[in-house]
């Protein structure tokens, strides 16, 4: 086939055109061309973050056309009744590990088996972190391109930062550019492999604040890991409670607060990922009250879960908890809690990175060799929803908000994402209150053969997903199909930038102020 590349790129699934013809490079199938359903969703509650009202929303080609009561349709239009339900946006999970080689091994949720779970759970789109390929930022791309081939959900990227040279500067430019990437992980742990210095910090936070690129850590201290892990071995503490003990909240604490001020210092936002611990959401606390713009993110094992099941004294059941930062001990889960819903965190992910049993058990004689990662994906939105909502912590507006509203803002694809609104992609889910979830490994659709929520039950039901359109959740049925996923590049400059050129000179001009005056008293 020859054929010119003519259409908007999409990244891995590009359409091609050929005269009249459409083709499409992906390897599995493609529903782009496929005219999807029109759907009307009758009588719900139609939540947004901003606003809630009874109304009908109508959807056309995988968009909202419009939000309103009484929509009147013709017969050929599928009408879903969702009088007593809430239809709120689809969840925008903004922090997942899909495939990730990791700890010499590979996350088991490939981009289809995670997305069909997410897409059950409701969650219709989510972020993945590229991992460079030998310090390659453009080879890591290709990479996570090729293995997103499978979608069956839109989805974004991240991308991580693992060491510094004029290529990486260079790549970080294309990847801003031409790519679509508008966020940058920093590892501060991890040590020997993805871990990074503070010069690196610095050098890499300039690089964002000049893309218009929002820079994220990991946060914690590496060195004081590596420390603490030598401690528990010299003690004889090989099993998963090691995970916990040698890296305490303070090293959290430590990482957080040091990123905080380095990113002050270059005047930079700061997106700080997987808040884990009081001793980190602190600082977090204390840097927003002083003005600056620090995002933190909370996941939802860090909300839901304690550390004690790592004490469990079979191995398997308690590696599966181990996750970095460590789940910790009760107390953290509620202090994250109530910052989530006073607004000192904004939004919930889940770092979705699932290994197997067979997987944890390469740590059986050394937690350390334990590959690091929980689910969540599938659940995120049931367990925050009961949660939350159902105790009265937050509501249903709020519950979108961090779900899925404010992750659409702060990369810098709101409206298209996380709002039900016309034109907005039809993301949607529709949930029963009244109705009930259970959790557990034997039906979840994760590939992984363990659930760190087993057993769990809460109240309220996503009982359909829509995805771009097409129903891919009803009545208990998963109905989707590789390749029909979509690359959503994100724009730089997100409002986290917003004035800050205007910070910047203030500051320059103070620094001015003095050397001014000394030449006013002089020339006097
Ligand atoms: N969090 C975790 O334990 N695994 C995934 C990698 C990371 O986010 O640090
Ligand atoms: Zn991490
Ligand atoms: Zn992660």
């Amino acid at each position: 086939m020859s054929a010119t590349l003519d259409l908007e790129y999409y990244g891995p699934t590009s359409h091609f055109r050929d005269g009249n013809l459409l083709f499409c490079t992906a390897e599995y199938g493609c529903l782009d061309f496929v005219p999807s359903p029109k759907i009307l969703i009758k009588g719900g509650t139609v939540v947004n973050a901003h606003h809630h009202e009874v109304a009908d929303v109508y959807i056309e080609d995988g968009i909202i056309i419009a939000v309103q009561p009484n929509i009147n349709v013709s017969d050929d239009v599928r009408v879903i009744d969702a009088t007593g339900k809430y239809v709120m946006p689809g969840g925008i999970d903004p922090h997942t590990h899909l495939e990730m080689e990791f700890m010499g091994t590979e996350a088991i949720d490939d981009f289809f088996s995670g997305q069909a779970a997410a897409l059950s759970g409701g969650t219709t789109m989510h972020i993945d972190f590229v991992l460079p390929v030998n310090g390659s930022l453009s080879a890591g791309f290709e990479a996570y391109s090729r293995k997103a081939e499978k979608s069956c959900m839109d989805y974004g990227f991240h991308m991580a930062i693992t060491k510094w040279d004029d290529d990486v500067a260079r790549d970080m430019d294309i990847m801003v550019k031409e790519r679509g990437i508008n966020s940058f992980k920093f590892f501060m742990a991890y040590k020997g492999s993805f871990m990074i210095n503070d010069e690196l910090l610095l050098e890499g936070f300039k690089k964002c604040k000049s893309l218009g690129a929002l820079a994220q850590v990991h946060a914690e201290n590496g060195d004081g890991v590596a420390e603490g892990q030598r401690r528990m071995i010299e003690l004889g503490i090989m099993g998963p409670e090691g995970h916990a003990l040698s890296r305490p909240p303070l090293l959290e604490g430590e990482a957080t607060a040091r990123a905080i001020r380095l990113a002050a210092f270059v005047n930079t936002p700061l997106y700080v990922v997987h808040v884990m611990s009081i001793d980190a959401l602190e600082e977090i606390a204390q840097a927003r009250k002083s003005g600056q713009r620090v995002i933190g993110e909370p996941v939802v094992s860090g909300l839901v879960l304690d550390e004690s099941k790592l004490w469990d004294p079979d191995f398997i059941t308690a590696a599966k908890y181990v996750m970095s930062p460590p789940i910790r001990k009760s107390g953290h889960d509620k202090a994250l809690q109530g910052a989530l819903s006073s607004g000192i965190l904004q939004l919930v992910g889940t770092d979705h990175c699932t290994f197997n049993s067979a997987q944890k058990a390469m740590g059986i004689h050394d937690f350390r060799k334990i590959p690091n990662g929980v689910n969540g994906i599938e659940e995120r939105m049931h367990l925050v929803w009961d949660l939350m909502v159902e105790t009265g912590q937050i509501s249903a507006s709020d519950f979108v908000r961090i779900t899925s509203t404010a992750c659409a803002q702060i990369f810098n694809i709101y409206p298209r994402k996380g709002a039900i609104l016309t034109g907005s992609d039809a993301d949607i889910i529709i949930l029963n209150p009244n109705s009930s979830f259970q959790i557990n490994a034997e039906s979840h659709h994760s590939r992984t053969d363990t659930n760190v929520y087993e057993g769990k039950r809460g109240k309220g039901k996503i009982e359909v997903t829509i995805s771009r359109g097409r129903i891919v959740w009803e009545n208990g049925e998963l109905k989707v199909e590789p390749g029909t996923g979509r690359y959503v590049p994100m724009p730089p400059f997100s409002y986290l930038f917003d004035g800050i050129d205007k910070m910047d000179s203030a500051y320059y001009s103070s620094l001015h102020a003095p050397v001014q005056r000394m030449i006013k008293t002089v020339e006097s």
